[in-house]
């Protein structure tokens, strides 16, 4: 995982698992203060009304938000996601959801898809940082 002092991290849920997310970010909130977040739409909502997260906010995910994360991705723009899939819902926007796993899978940038997964990720970022 390439490290930058302030982390860019992005972060996506689907709608069965924002409640996830939010629990998550409250666990990590300390240092996802101290990171660049950027998020799909309606979870950056809620993460800035919840938690008080900055957090800079794309489109909603149907709507192109995947898109627009994956394109900065591809430009560099990007360290981490954490992706909440909801793998027992058929969603919309299946391809966009798929071309950005693709989009981490093609440029070698972490890509948690669970909470365990975001856990270890997360956790290994903060130690990361704080050896820096
Ligand atoms: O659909 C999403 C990701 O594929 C998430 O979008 P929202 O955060 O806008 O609900």
């Amino acid at each position: 995982m390439t490290m930058t002092a302030r982390p860019r991290i992005a972060l996506i849920a689907h709608d069965k698992k924002k409640d996830e997310m939010i629990a998550l970010a409250r666990e990590y909130l300390g240092f996802l203060q101290e990171c660049s977040l950027c998020a799909t739409g309606t979870t950056g909502g809620r993460l800035a009304k919840e938690l008080g997260l900055a957090v800079e906010r794309m489109h909603s995910g149907p709507v192109g938000g995947d898109l627009q994360i994956g394109a900065r991705l591809v430009s560099g723009g990007i360290d981490c996601v954490v992706f909440l899939r909801d793998p027992m819902t058929p969603q919309p926007h299946e391809p966009d959801i798929n071309a950005l796993v693709r989009a981490c899978d093609v440029h070698d940038i972490a890509c948690a898809t669970n909470v365990s997964t975001a856990r270890l990720v997360l956790s290994q970022l903060m130690r990361s940082g704080a050896q820096a």
